[in-house]
């Protein structure tokens, strides 16, 4: 039976309203797709604080989780993400990549230029949804 992983992730929207994107490393999991930043839930962690410890561990700057987003379950071929989507505010220090291949900050209509992860499409949609 395929694991079930319980991901959170930051959606987070800069003073030109544009939003954080990542690219996950070839060295990484899901190499080569764009995706928000975050990860793994711990067990009996609260998501917001998974988030916002993510977030510092990976990009050295300090978030404050606002509210989920978005929500979906996505079947990969070896295993199954629960993706939580958290709308976040940069509260401390700017993103450094350091796993990640790159990072961009990109207007919301520019979201679906992006080869996301698939697990990421539905939320890509919802932000789009929003500028309606
Ligand atoms: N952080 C993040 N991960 C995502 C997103 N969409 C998506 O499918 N994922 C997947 C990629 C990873 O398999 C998993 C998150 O794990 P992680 O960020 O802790 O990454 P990891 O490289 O340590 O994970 P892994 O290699 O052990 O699978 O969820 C997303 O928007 N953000």
């Amino acid at each position: 039976m395929k694991k079930t992983v319980q991901v959170v992730a930051a959606v987070i929207e800069n003073e030109h309203n544009e939003i954080l994107c990542a690219l996950r490393s070839q060295h990484m999991s899901l190499p080569n797709l764009w995706e928000f930043p975050g990860g793994k839930v711990k067990e009996g962690e609260n998501l917001f604080i998974a988030l916002e410890r993510e977030l510092y561990e990976e990009m050295s700057c300090r978030i404050q989780a606002q509210e989920v987003f978005h929500e979906n379950v996505h079947e990969y071929d070896t295993f199954i993400i629960q993706l939580i989507v958290i709308k976040a505010k940069l509260v401390q220090g700017v993103p450094q990549k350091s796993e990640h291949a790159q990072l961009l900050w990109l207007q919301r209509e520019n979201l679906p230029s992006l080869h996301w992860a698939p697990a990421d499409i539905p939320a890509v949609q919802a932000l789009i949804d929003e500028l309606a």
